[in-house]
Formats: structure tokens, C-alpha cells, sequence
């Protein structure tokens, strides 16, 4: 359990940070897609580590393998195989906590579960596994591009700096114009020198990355338990150092009265659309064809370069010392991860939307 996810465009996911490899199978991706391989190498190098000052130094060119599933340049119908081979792992950074709990790591509740624990690069437990679902989400873009629904997903908040303008004031197309993926070139640099400078303080910081969804027509969700933004949702809280998530008007929706929030209907020519859109484009669990929108908050890393007091597996107090190669702020990587979970959900439930009616 827990290493699928999806229905009928469903992926599985295996590997360790420090183990010989990752990667993903991705079962139910149609037929006769074809395969743009540069694409997803190109999705893997905006998540890869070793990008830019503001993220682990680690090495790696996560450079992927087809193993299965595509011939002559296109899908089959059967199983795609991705593999991506570790090249960087320095191990010996780990030999210190091989029987210790590092504070808010899965050290702890991983061995308390499996009763082992792969503890090199926390194993199965580190964020270097959403390489596998990057490059799932790759062919999942691949085969929304079909039917013209595009993601994008940018830094929106780190530690208390803040964007003041929403997706629609801001132009998305500055996205990748800098390191942080903030398409506000002055707030990016301000976010840049506080991750920076919290770096060299040998501490770390957490942010907001907001997602949007564009293209996707109407009906797509099921009605009661797996709702459209539950599956998102769900999605989103199963990337590491995910805390929080929220949808449409979110949180701030709470201190708007029904007369503000809700989303008045217009026609416009033959189209259906709203005046606003509080509902970020899900009502009754189901898309209305507007456009969907979400913050996902991440945590500030758990791994700091700093001494930390906690306890081993035999319950005596130990210091945890800080070093590796870790990431200040995960943000600016988590952008395409977040992008990659949403195309997963929207392939798998556009899938599932075909067989909905005769
Ligand atoms: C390698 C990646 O990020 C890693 C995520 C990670 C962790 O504990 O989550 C720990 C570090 O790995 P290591 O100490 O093994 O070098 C990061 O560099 C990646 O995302 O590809």
C-alpha cells in the first residue's frame, strides 16, 4: 500500500535516495500517445538537485531510461517503465544517524512501522522520490496537451514574504525567469536573499507554492467521496514536507458572506462562465469548466545544519548533529512536483470522466 496512486491512470513508484535507482510505472496511459522524451527530461532538470545556490548541492543529472511501454516514439497501451539511476550519493553523511530519530524527520515512525529503516539519505522517506512522479507527470501533461489543459504552479509566499497579487495579475510566462519560480521578478529577489541568508544562518524556511489549472472542461470528479478537490488534495499532502493545502477561496473564503462568495453564472456567446470564481472552478466535487487554483504549504526542512537534541532506538538522549546536503527551502523545486500531481489527477479523472455516461 501507499506507493500507488490514480485509478485508471495509475502509477507506482519505487526506490531510495541512496539506492541504485527510481522510478515509476505508469499503467492505463493511452495508446498511440507520443512520447516527446526531451519534454520530460526537460520537466526532471526543473526539479533535479543541484539547480541553483538556493538548493541542495547535491549532483544529480537525473537522466531517465524507458524501460517499457513505448515503441517506435509512442505509447503502446501497456506498462511505461521509467527509470532514473542515483549517481550521487554520499552515504557516509548519513552513518551518524544510523540509530538516531532526527527531530520531525520519518526516521522514527518509519522504524517504528517497518521495525528497519533504510536511514542513507532517509531512504524511501526522502523527497528525492518525487523524481518518479515528475516524470509521471510528464507523460500525463504529454496527454492533457491532447486536449489542451496546461498547469502552472509558481512561488507565492516564503517565510513572511508574501505576493500581494493572485495568477490572474500576475504573468506566468516569467515563471521560470529566475531560480526561485516566482513570477514577481522583485519579490523573487527579496525571497531569494531570505532563503539565502537563512542558508548561511545553517537554518531553513518554508513557503507557498500556488497551482493552476486551465483547460479542464466541465464534469470532471466523482460526486461524493473522491471529489475532484479531494483527490487533488490528497495529491498535494502526499509530497514531503507538504502542511497544508487549501482550494478556491480557501481559508479567506471564511470572512466573505454567501452574497460575496458566490460565483454568479453568465453566458458568454455559448459558454458557461462565472463572474468570479470562489469556487476554484469545483462545485460538488465536480470541475465547472473555470479555472482551478490552490495554495500547498510546505514546511521549513526538517534537516538544519545546526546540533539538535533527541533520542535513539534505545530511548537515550542523543545529539543529532546537522550536516549533508540539504535544501534551505524546497519551493523552488516542489513548482514542477506540484504541477506533476495535478496532470496525474486530471488524467486519471478525465479517464474516469469517459466512462461516467453512455
Ligand atoms: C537528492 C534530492 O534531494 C534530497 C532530499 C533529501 C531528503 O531527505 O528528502 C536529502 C538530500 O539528499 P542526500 O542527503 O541524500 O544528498 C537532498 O539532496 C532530490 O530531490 O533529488
Amino acid at each position: 500500500m501507499g506507493n500507488s496512486f490514480g485509478n485508471l491512470f495509475r502509477i507506482h513508484t519505487y526506490g531510495e535516495s541512496h539506492g541504485k535507482a527510481l522510478g515509476v510505472i505508469i499503467d492505463g496511459c493511452p495508446a498511440g500517445l507520443l512520447i516527446d522524451e526531451a519534454f520530460i527530461q526537460s520537466e526532471l532538470d526543473r526539479r533535479k538537485p543541484g539547480q541553483s545556490k538556493i538548493t541542495t548541492q547535491r549532483k544529480e543529472a537525473d537522466e531517465f531510461e524507458i524501460v517499457s511501454g513505448v515503441f517506435e516514439g509512442k505509447s503502446t497501451g501497456t506498462p511505461i517503465s521509467i527509470m532514473i539511476r542515483n549517481q550521487d550519493q554520499k552515504s557516509k553523511d548519513y552513518s551518524h544517524i544510523a540509530d538516531k530519530f532526527r527531530p520531525s524527520h520519518a526516521d522514527y515512525t518509519f522504524q517504528t512501522k517497518y521495525g528497519i529503516r533504510d536511514y542513507r539519505g532517509g531512504g524511501r522517506s526522502s523527497a528525492r522520490e518525487t523524481v518518479a512522479r515528475v516524470a509521471a507527470g510528464a507523460v500525463a501533461k504529454l496527454f492533457l496537451k491532447h486536449h489542451s489543459i496546461s498547469f502552472y504552479a509558481y512561488v507565492s509566499q516564503v517565510g513572511h514574504l508574501k505576493l500581494d497579487k493572485d495568477y490572474t495579475q500576475l504573468d506566468l510566462t516569467k515563471i521560470e525567469d529566475n531560480i526561485l519560480r516566482c513570477p514577481d521578478p522583485e519579490m523573487a529577489d527579496k525571497m531569494i536573499e531570505l532563503i539565502d541568508q537563512t542558508r548561511k544562518n545553517r537554518d531553513t524556511i518554508g513557503g507557498i507554492v500556488t497551482g493552476v489549472i486551465q483547460g479542464v472542461p466541465a464534469g470532471l470528479g466523482e460526486p461524493v467521496f473522491d471529489k475532484l478537490h479531494a483527490e487533488i488534495g490528497k495529491a498535494m499532502l502526499s509530497i514531503n514536507a507538504v502542511k497544508g493545502f487549501e482550494y478556491g477561496s480557501g481559508f479567506e473564503g471564511v470572512k466573505l458572506n454567501g452574497s460575496e462568495h458566490n460565483d454568479e453564472f453568465y453566458m458568454d456567446n455559448n459558454l458557461v462562465k462565472t463572474r468570479t470564481n470562489y469556487s476554484g472552478g469545483i462545485q460538488g466535487g465536480i470541475s465547472n469548466g473555470q479555472d482551478i487554483y490552490f495554495n500547498v504549504a510546505f514546511k521549513p526542512v526538517a534537516t538544519i545544519m545546526t546540533d539538535q537534541e533527541s533520542i535513539n532506538e534505545a530511548g537515550d538522549r542523543v545529539t543529532v548533529e546537522g550536516k549533508g546536503r540539504h535544501d534551505p527551502c524546497v519551493v523552488s523545486r516542489a513548482v514542477p512536483i506540484v504541477e506533476a500531481m495535478a496532470a496525474l489527477v486530471i488524467a486519471d479523472y478525465l479517464l474516469i470522466s469517459e466512462t461516467n455516461r453512455i
